[in-house]
């Protein structure tokens, strides 16, 4: 080919970064190599920020995260099969979260794959990846690319949010086409997330059941976090006077020491409430399906819900609001005019009565002084240091360390609390992390069990080669849930979640150029933490935590199967 011929033309992998690139993404997570090493090469040098990890499950969820923050799918790039595979976790957990994340992987020979004649990494990934997305697409023309990209974001974002896979075959990254013509089939997505107005009639028939409610209560899920209609929610609830629940990711849409918050009396909130608006959350295994001791069969349920078929999954709703939050609501405030609600002084006395005895009963353990140290006394340590430094992003997963650190831990604005979300999945700390201090700039503390930690602690690398201004909590007791060898039936045997003595895991981040400390009391991790975020550097903190103090399965050990078998 002459090179007056060469001069007009592009292929295949830099069409998809000049279609990225018109739709305004401006980051890629990945882990290259065959066949989007080249690709990751060009949209660095076309100014995307590329961050690249050490493991594709981590980048997966770094860009799930972003996803959740901005509203924009946050980008993956993956190998093919096995790196695919590595990713499709976080994948699939964005889906279960509904955050917006598209998933792009390199993939193999089609003609190869589909004789299955042994190509390298053969594995029809397209297929594979359909279960665990809302949309699953593979490209074989390079014309194809722009409209490809296209399909992903309007399916990554609109409805529902969730996780989307965009497949791109070794032949089409390296499709040759004509670059004028190229430029002709990609575009900008236009308004790929309308929105979604609820019903007049839907909206009414929800007012006049909250006018007659004698005890309300709204419960904020991260679905309304995630739909960024601050503004509107808080002034529903503070004209309204309902008292609110907020559930994990919504923490911080109302400051936690709002005086409507019902957090520290959840479950007499939740067993007396005769009706409930559910306001982006899912009547799930986290509200116990709205069934058994914490809820009463009398209870009347709303819905605000972008998703149709989310209504009536657990429990009968006699309200449904279809539609997306921010319209929803603003529906409702609308409505308030001719329909009025005004919640009960009582039942928000009552419940204030409830959060004096139990923040007494709270405080009591949380202001023990141990040693060594235990969850309560560790985690109202960083409470006290979080509290002027209401920017942090704080990211948190365990057992016990996520249960408690949910508890304890107070959150002041929205979207900052980054946890296991809706799967109770471990292994989210460190993409979380990385995704949170890369969107938003802002510092990022992670809150980590040591189990937890360690799915993705490799990422500490990732974190001091970019600066990031990450400080991680280890709160190392020595094992899974507990580290005395003690198992749930309180049999001192040395049971399979005991891992080694004395760990250090502060020592691990000095080998990348961080900065560790060994805490073993609330003074040592105040000074270590606020060390760590006054200097902005990556920090690790190994807090010391009694081995004995867990159990297991933190909350939710009732999920264990009964065995009636004696061993
Ligand atoms: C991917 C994955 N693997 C395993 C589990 C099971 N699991 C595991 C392994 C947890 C770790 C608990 O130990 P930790 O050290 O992180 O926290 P605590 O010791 O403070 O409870 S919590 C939990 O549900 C999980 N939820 N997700
Ligand atoms: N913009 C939006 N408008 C309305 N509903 C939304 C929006 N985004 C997500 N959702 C819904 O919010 C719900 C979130 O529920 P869930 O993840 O269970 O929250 P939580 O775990 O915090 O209770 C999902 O059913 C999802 O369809
Ligand atoms: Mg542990």
């Amino acid at each position: 080919m002459s090179t007056d011929q060469t001069q007009n033309l592009t292929d295949g992998m830099h069409i998809i970064v000049d279609a990225l690139k018109k739709n305004g993404i401006d980051t890629i997570y990945g882990v290259v190599g065959i066949p989007v090493t080249d690709m990751a090469r060009h949209a660095q040098a076309e100014g995307i920020r590329y961050i690249g990890f050490r493991h594709e499950q981590s980048a997966g969820n770094a860009a799930a995260i972003s996803g959740y923050l901005t509203q924009k799918p946050g980008i993956c790039l993956t190998v093919s099969a096995p790196g695919f595979l590595n990713g499709m976790v976080a994948l699939a957990n964005a889906t279960t979260n509904g955050f917006p994340m598209i998933q792009i992987s390199g993939s193999s020979d089609r003609a190869i794959i589909d004789l299955q004649q042994g190509d390298y990494e053969e594995l029809d990934q397209m297929n594979t990846a359909k279960p665990f997305v809302k949309a699953s697409y593979r490209v074989n023309k390079p014309e194809d690319l722009g409209i490809a990209l296209a399909r992903a974001i309007r399916a990554s974002i609109s409805g529902r949010p969730g996780g989307v896979y965009l497949d791109l075959t070794t032949e089409v990254l390296a499709a040759v086409m004509d670059k004028d013509e190229a430029d002709k089939t990609i575009f900008t997505v236009e308004d790929p997330a309308p929105r979604q107005l609820p019903a007049p009639e839907s909206v009414d028939k929800a007012l006049k059941l909250l006018a007659a409610a004698k005890r309300p209560l709204i419960i904020l899920g991260k679905g309304a976090a995630y739909a960024q209609a601050d503004e509107s929610i808080r002034q529903f609830i503070e004209t309204t006077g309902i008292p609110y629940l907020p559930m994990s990711m919504a923490k911080g849409l109302l400051p936690d020491d709002h005086p409507q918050s019902a957090a520290a009396a959840r479950s007499h909130a939740l067993s007396n409430a005769d009706v409930v608006v559910l306001m982006g959350a899912r009547l799930n295994w986290l509200l116990d399906h709205g069934k058994g001791k914490h809820w009463s069969t009398e209870t009347q349920f709303i819905q605000l819900d972008i998703e149709p078929t989310e209504i009536d999954s657990n429990r009968p709703i006699a309200a449904p609001i279809v539609g997306d939050i921010y319209s929803s609501i603003e529906a409702l405030l609308a409505g308030l005019k001719s329909t009025p609600v005004k919640s009960p002084n009582d039942w928000m006395a009552g419940i204030d009565d409830i959060k004096k005895v139990n923040s007494e009963k709270m405080a009591a353990k949380l202001n023990t002084d141990t040693s060594p140290l235990n969850y309560f006394n560790a985690l109202r340590a960083i409470r006290d240091v979080l509290v002027d430094h209401k920017d942090v992003y704080v990211v948190n997963e365990g057992a016990n360390t996520l249960d408690n650190g949910r508890n304890i831990i107070d959150m002041y604005k929205p979207r900052q609390r980054l946890d296991c979300g809706t799967w109770g999945v471990m292994g989210i700390g460190m993409g979380y992390a990385v995704g949170a201090a890369v969107t938003s700039g802002k510092p990022v503390v992670a809150i980590e069990g040591d189990s937890a930690f360690g799915f993705s602690g490799m990422e500490i690398e990732t974190i001091c080669r970019y600066k990031l201004p990450v400080t991680i909590l280890i709160f190392n007791n020595g094992g899974i849930y507990r580290g005395d060898g003690v198992n749930l039936h309180g049999d001192s045997d040395p049971c399979p979640t005991v891992f080694m003595k004395g760990a250090r895991y502060d020592k691990m981040i000095e080998a990348f150029g961080g900065i560790g400390y060994n805490a073993t009391t609330p003074d040592e991790i105040q000074q270590a933490l606020k060390a760590g975020l006054t200097s902005g550097q990556p920090t690790l903190i190994n807090v010391v935590i009694d081995p004995a103090v867990g159990t297991e399965s933190g909350h939710i050990g009732n999920l264990n199967p009964k065995s009636v078998v004696k061993n």
